[in-house]
This record gives C-alpha cells, sequence and structure tokens, in this order.
C-alpha cells in the first residue's frame, strides 16, 4: 500500500457554475485532515467534492465509507433516473451499512443530482419516467452544472458510456475517473466514444473490489463478505497515439507511454507524482478503512483484474445456467468438469496477451489450476449468495457477459486463437436472458402506461 498525501482542495472551482455548496466551500480546511503528510506552499488545488455514479451495491459502500470518515469529503451521488434519486430522497437520503459483528451506520449529507442533460425532454430513446414524477407529474429541478475533478463509477460495464455522456463535458483533462466494476473492456470504450482525444480527456485509474455486498432494502446494505478494493493509475496516452475512432476499440488499455516514475515497476508510482486529482482520489479512498483499499501498480492491477475476470467467467454464467448458487457449483462433478474446461481455455487466452509479456510468473499465475484454486475459493466462501449474472437475469437485465467471457472472446479473436468454449457461454446466457424476458412479458401481455391490465 502506498504512503498517504495530504492535498489542499480550492475553496470553489472557477470554472463551477453553480453556487458554493456549504460542504465545497470548507473543503480546504476538511481536505487537511482526511490524509496526513506535509503541506508546502505548492500543494496542488484540487475540489474536495467526490462524484459517484452509480447507485448499486457498490457505489453505495464506497459512498458510504467516505461520508464516514472523520472529516468527510462532500459526495454527490449521480442518479440517471429520476424514479432511483426519488427512492434516495423518500429513504432519508442516507445510507445504512450493516456489517457482521458491528453496529449499524447510517451516513448523511449526501448531494443528489440527476444527469440528465438539459434537453433530455426531447430526446427520443429517453424514458418518460425519468424526467417526470410519477405521483405529482413535477419535472425535476435542472442539475447544477459543476465541475467534475473526482468521479467514481460503479454502474455496470454495459451501462457505463449511455450514463457517462451526459455528464462529459464536466469532466476536463484534470479530473479524475474511477472506474470500479465487474468485467473489462470498458477504459477502451469510454475513450474510444466519449473521450476520442488524448490530449483533454481525464485521468484514470481502474479498480476492482472482491467486497461482498448485498441490499436489504433502498440504500440498505449488508456487508456478508469483506473484501478489499485494488486500484491503479493509468498513465495518460501520448497526444499522438492512435486515433481510437478510426481504428475502432482496441480492447488493451496499456498505452503507448512510458510507465510513471517509480522506484520499481512492481511498486505503484508515488501518488504526489500522479496529476493532483488522481493523488487525491487515491489517497482519499486509501484512507476509508471499511473499504480495505490498496494501491498497485498498474501490472499488478492488470492481473488481479484477469483473475477476477477468470473467476467471473466461471462462476457467474455457470450459475446462471445451472440456475444455482455460487457453492452448488462445487457439488456437482459435471460442472466441476466444465469449469475445468472454461478456465483451461480462459488461460489459453490470458497467457498470450502481449500486454502481459514481460508480468513476471505470468504462466504460473494464470495457469488453469491456480484460476481454479481461486475459483473454488470464491465459490467457498460466497457458497450461499447467487451471483451478480444469476441475479440480473432473474430481474429481466441485461448482464456483463460481454465484459466477462465477451471480454476474453474478443482478445481471443484479435490473437486469431480458438475460443469456442466462451463464445458458447456468452450466447447461451444471452438466449437464458432472452427465454427469462420472454417469458415475463408473456405474463403481462398488456401493459399501458407502465401499469399491467391483464396480469396472467
Ligand atoms: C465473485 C462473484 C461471482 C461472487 O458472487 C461476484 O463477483 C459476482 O457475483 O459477480
Amino acid at each position: 500500500m502506498s504512503t498517504k498525501q495530504e492535498w489542499s482542495a480550492s475553496p470553489q472551482d472557477s470554472r463551477n457554475i453553480s453556487p458554493p455548496s456549504p460542504h465545497d466551500t470548507t473543503a480546504a480546511a476538511a481536505a487537511t485532515t482526511t490524509a496526513t503528510a506535509t503541506t508546502t506552499a505548492a500543494s496542488p488545488v484540487v475540489p474536495r467534492r467526490i462524484h459517484i455514479l452509480g447507485s448499486g451495491n457498490v457505489g453505495n459502500l464506497v459512498a458510504h465509507s467516505l461520508r464516514t470518515l472523520p472529516n468527510p469529503p462532500p459526495v454527490t451521488l449521480l442518479f440517471h433516473k429520476f424514479s432511483k434519486l426519488e427512492d434516495f430522497q423518500t429513504s432519508g437520503s442516507r445510507i445504512e451499512l450493516h456489517r457482521p459483528l458491528k453496529e449499524v451506520s447510517i451516513s448523511y449529507g449526501y448531494e443528489a443530482e440527476l444527469t440528465l442533460p438539459p434537453n433530455a425532454v426531447v430526446a427520443a430513446n429517453t424514458p418518460l419516467e425519468a424526467l417526470v414524477d410519477p405521483n405529482t407529474g413535477a419535472t425535476p429541478p435542472p442539475p447544477p452544472q459543476r465541475r467534475i475533478a473526482n468521479l467514481i463509477i460503479t454502474t455496470k460495464a454495459h451501462q457505463t458510456v449511455a450514463a457517462l455522456r451526459p455528464i462529459s463535458e464536466r469532466l476536463t483533462k484534470d479530473s479524475t475517473v474511477l472506474i470500479l466494476q465487474n468485467g473489462m473492456g470498458v477504459l477502451e470504450e469510454i475513450k474510444a466514444e466519449i473521450f476520442p482525444d488524448p490530449a483533454s480527456r481525464p485521468n484514470f485509474v481502474l479498480g476492482i473490489t472482491t467486497h461482498g455486498i448485498y441490499p436489504e432494502g433502498p440504500f440498505t446494505l449488508v456487508q456478508k463478505g469483506m473484501g478489499t478494493i485494488s486500484l491503479g493509475y493509468v498513465q495518460r496516452d501520448h497526444p499522438e497515439a492512435p486515433d481510437w475512432k478510426k481504428e475502432g476499440v482496441v480492447r488493451s488499455w496499456f498505452t503507448s507511454s512510458p510507465p510513471p516514475p517509480s522506484e520499481h515497476p512492481d511498486k505503484p508510482p508515488p501518488l504526489n507524482t500522479l496529476p493532483p486529482s488522481s493523488g487525491y482520489l487515491l489517497s482519499t479512498l486509501l484512507s476509508a478503512k471499511p473499504l480495505e483499499a490498496a494501491h498497485l501498480s498498474i501490472a499488478e492491477l492488470l492481473s488481479a483484474q484477469l483473475e477476477k475476470l477468470a473467476i467471473n467467467a466461471v462462476i457467474n454464467p455457470l450459475t446462471v445456467l445451472f440456475n444455482c448458487k455460487n457453492g452448488e457449483l462445487l457439488e456437482n462433478f459435471y460442472i466441476v468438469q466444465n469449469m475445468r474446461l472454461i478456465l483451461w481455455e480462459v488461460s489459453q487466452v490470458l497467457c498470450a496477451l502481449p500486454e502481459l509479456a514481460a508480468l513476471p510468473g505470468r504462466d504460473v499465475r494464470l495457469s488453469p489450476d491456480r484460476l481454479y484454486d481461486l475459483v473454488i475459493r470464491v465459490a467457498r466462501l460466497s457458497a450461499g449468495n447467487y451471483s451478480s449474472m444469476f441475479q440480473d437475469v432473474r430481474n429481466g437485465k441485461q448482464t456483463e457477459i460481454d465484459y466477462i467471457n465477451g471480454y476474453v472472446l474478443d482478445r481471443a479473436r484479435d490473437m486469431e486463437l480458438a475460443c469456442t468454449v466462451n463464445y458458447m457461454l456468452v450466447n447461451m446466457v444471452k438466449a437464458k436472458g432472452k427465454i427469462v424476458q420472454e417469458r415475463a412479458a408473456a405474463q403481462v401481455p398488456f401493459v399501458l402506461f407502465g401499469h399491467a391490465l391483464c396480469p396472467l
């Protein structure tokens, strides 16, 4: 874990359009006690406010952990659906966390915003309920168009680009965006579709979490498994890097830039060598104890991401296809045989990735046997839970399969490797999702204004 560093914050960003909130005006004093180190006259100026896009379990855990710091930073929750914003407000604009053997903790003081652009009313594909209060018919007030210095994205992988687009103009090259979600490939999509110009795009940090969080009510979470959050700063691309728009999405996120200054390539770069907002965001997350966050070198983070990808590539689709809890996968010899088959193929693809060529111990670390041990450990620890993909399918939602097994498939395709097992899994999970959605639709054949008129 890296050393923490103190960051002073600007009381109010001069580019903000909205008037300062009381939380922001006290930012400079508060920032100095969030993390500890030496302040110099030349300390970087970073607005303290942290915006969080994605109001699922991980987003709420991070928000709660930040707001329960001794001197918490101001936190804005960004909602892209009016109904979600309303749920938050009607449940007291607070987040509640239940942890094993710990008392329940409740956090307050959030600012909540709707992220729809002002002209969303006329956009053809905007869901009406996202704009108009179903009870009163009122439209929400326009959100303050404050510049976003620090953004944490915890949306599902497939929702990220659409959720980020309405706020993308509030991010600048001085901002930092942390992408904290399951799956891989989203950073490349964001760069290609939202920030094609390397010179003006924000800084990025990638993260993965192993915390086991489950909802117990609106904005009430239960932490069943204590995990960690691993974070890695992504070096900026050179402005002369390839034009992503022209050449399509390249799914490897390693850049053409030299690695950031660091005494040893396995060590993360010191926070004070990073852009100020990246240093501030990392330092603040590292100081939030319940998150158990660690700052890794980007090579270490990539390995951890790929290990998690391999775990998800096995547990998630199999729990969908066999309609079972994570632990039930382990009790069935035939399923375990399939696990080994999937991992053999995943391991072949991951070990061939060009960006891992210099990773020490790559072939052992990503060998089928080691990945199998990791899968077994996670399935045991989460034996009583249903995987996130199982829950998505059951709730008729789109899954993250394209960013998990689909990512393995895309990378195999780039390298001209066969990847039939993962190809089949992607199609089978999509087929299962379609069956569930069609069955649900068949049960409610006639829907008007969101109300089922004739449920069967
Ligand atoms: C590890 C995992 C499969 C445990 O349920 C989790 O990442 C999930 O549900 O996606």
